[in-house]
C-alpha cells in the first residue's frame, strides 16, 4: 500500500489531501505541530468531509489514518520511513520550522534506504518560494545527507484551485470544493497518478502568478469588503450588489492586465481560472479568506502585484485599489496581522503604512488611489 505523509493537518491537509489520498486507497499519516490537531484526529478516530463536486455533494468519512505531533521523540519516524509522497499544505511562514523538524527524518531515511526517492509537494498561494524552502530544509542536514537530498528528494510547488474550510484548523468537520485539480510542478520522483485531483504541469511558475492574481485577488477583495459591510461568509458578501460590482470590475482589470503581460491565450487563461461551479453553496468564511492581510497586501502579491502590472501597461486598476483600501481597513481582532496593521496605521498614518507594506513609492498613483479610497471608506463610516 502506498503511503503519504501530510505535514500540516489543518483544513487542506484533512479536507483535500487526507480525503483524496484515502479515496485512492493510500495509507495516510498526518504530522502537525499543534497537539490539539492531533488530539482531535485521535479522539474521533475519523473525520467528516463534505465534498462539493460539480454534480454531487458527497459525505465522506475518513478513518484508519495515523496522526503524529512534532514531538521530541519523533513518534512519526516509522511512518516517515515508509512514506512515498510528502504533502505540505502550510502557510509560507511555517516551512522553515517544518523543514528543521523533518531534518532528522530525512537523515534517517537516507541511512536506511539511500536508493529510495521522495516527492515533497508544497501547497501555498505564494509563488517563487521553492529555492528558499529547499534551503531551509537542507540547513540542518549533515553534508552527506545534503548531497543525497539534492538527488533524491523532489521539492515541488503547486497551484491550488479549491476552497476548503472548517471552523478551525483542528476541526474534524470540513467542507471542500472539488472541481479542479492541484497542478504540480514537474518532474516528480513518485507515482501518484492513481490519486484524483492531482495533475502534473510544467509551467507552474508562470501559471501560479496568473492564478493568484485572477482568483485570489478578487477573493481577498471580496473578503475585505465583506468584512467592512458586516458579512461573515464569502457567498453572503458576493450577494451584496456593491461588492459584486467592485469584484466584477477588479476581475476584469486583472484579466486585461494578464492578457497584456503574459504569453497566454484567452482560452488557456479561462481554463486556468474560470472554474466549474460546484453543487450547493460552500460557506467559506471571510475570516479564512481575509487571513493575514499583511501577506495579501504585500508587494507582488495578489492585489499590489496585479495593480503594479496594470499601471505598467497603462491599464485601469481602480477596482483593485478599492480592494486594497478595504484590506487596510480590515480590523478582525482574532487575526494577528490585521491587529498589527491597524496598530501601524494608528502610529504611522495610512499613507506611511501603505508605503511600508506595499513598498509602493509615496508618489505612486496606486498608493494615492488606495489612500483616497481608504479615506472614502472612512467618510462612509465603513472604516471606523
Ligand atoms: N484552505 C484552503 O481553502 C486553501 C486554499 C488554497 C491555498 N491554501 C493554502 O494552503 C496552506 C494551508 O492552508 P490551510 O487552510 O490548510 O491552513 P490551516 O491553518 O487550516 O492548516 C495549517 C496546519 O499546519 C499546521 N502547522 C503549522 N506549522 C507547522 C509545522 N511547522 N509543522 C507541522 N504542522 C504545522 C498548523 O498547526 C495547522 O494545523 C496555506 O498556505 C494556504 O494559503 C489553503
Ligand atoms: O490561502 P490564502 O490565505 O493565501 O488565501 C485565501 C483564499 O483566497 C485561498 O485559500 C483560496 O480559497 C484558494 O486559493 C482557492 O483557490
Amino acid at each position: 500500500m502506498k503511503q503519504v505523509m501530510i505535514v500540516g493537518a489543518g483544513r487542506l491537509g484533512k479536507g483535500f489531501f487526507g480525503e483524496t489520498f484515502d479515496n485512492a486507497g493510500w495509507k495516510i499519516a498526518f504530522l502537525d505541530k499543534d497537539p490539539r490537531v492531533v488530539e482531535e484526529l485521535k479522539r474521533t478516530g475519523s473525520y467528516h468531509v463534505e465534498v462539493h463536486r460539480v454534480d454531487s455533494i458527497e459525505n465522506r468519512t475518513v478513518s484508519g489514518y495515523e496522526a503524529y505531533v512534532c514531538d521530541e521523540n519523533y513518534s512519526c519516524m516509522d511512518a516517515f520511513l515508509n512514506t512515498d509522497v510528502i504533502m505540505l499544505p502550510l502557510y509560507p511562514k511555517d516551512f522553515r520550522e517544518a523543514g528543521h523538524y523533518l531534518s532528522k527524518c530525512f537523515t534517517e531515511f537516507y541511512k536506511k534506504q539511500p536508493e529510495k526517492k521522495l516527492t515533497a509537494i508544497c501547497v501555498t498561494n505564494k509563488n517563487y518560494l521553492i529555492p528558499e524552502i529547499i534551503e531551509s530544509f537542507k540547513e540542518k542536514l549533515p553534508d552527506d545527507v545534503k548531497a543525497w537530498f539534492d538527488t533524491n528528494v523532489a521539492v515541488r510547488d503547486s497551484i491550488i484551485r479549491r476552497g476548503t474550510d472548517a471552523q478551525t484548523h483542528y476541526a474534524t468537520e470540513i467542507v471542500t470544493m472539488a472541481v479542479a485539480s492541484l497542478l504540480i510542478q514537474t518532474p516528480v520522483y513518485n507515482d501518484f497518478s492513481d490519486v484524483e485531483w492531482l495533475e502534473l504541469n510544467d509551467q507552474i511558475e508562470t501559471l501560479k502568478d496568473l492564478k493568484v492574481f485572477a482568483i485570489n485577488g478578487p477573493h481577498a477583495s471580496t473578503a475585505f469588503w465583506g468584512y467592512l459591510k458586516g458579512y461573515k461568509t464569502i457567498p453572503d458578501a458576493e450577494k451584496d450588489e456593491e461588492i459584486a460590482g467592485i469584484i466584477y470590475q477588479a476581475h476584469k482589470e486583472i484579466l486585461d492586465m494578464i492578457m497584456e503581460e503574459y504569453d497566454i491565450t484567452k482560452e488557456e487563461l479561462d481554463h486556468l481560472e474560470n472554474l466549474p461551479t460546484p453543487m450547493g453553496e460552500i460557506p467559506d468564511s471571510i475570516y479564512r479568506v481575509a487571513f493575514d492581510p499583511i501577506r495579501k497586501l504585500s508587494r507582488g502579491d495578489r492585489l499590489t502585484g496585479a495593480a503594479q502590472r496594470c499601471l505598467k501597461h497603462g491599464l485601469p486598476y481602480e477596482a483593485i485599489a478599492k480592494g486594497m483600501a478595504a484590506g487596510f481597513g480590515y480590523t478582525e481582532p482574532e487575526d494577528e496581522n490585521a491587529v498589527k496593521l491597524q496598530e501601524e496605521i494608528k502610529e504611522l498614518g495610512i499613507e506611511e503604512t501603505v508605503h511600508k507594506y506595499t513598498k509602493l513609492e509615496k508618489d505612486s498613483p496606486i498608493l494615492r488611489k488606495v489612500v483616497e479610497e481608504y479615506e472614502a471608506l472612512k467618510d462612509r463610516g465603513l472604516i471606523k
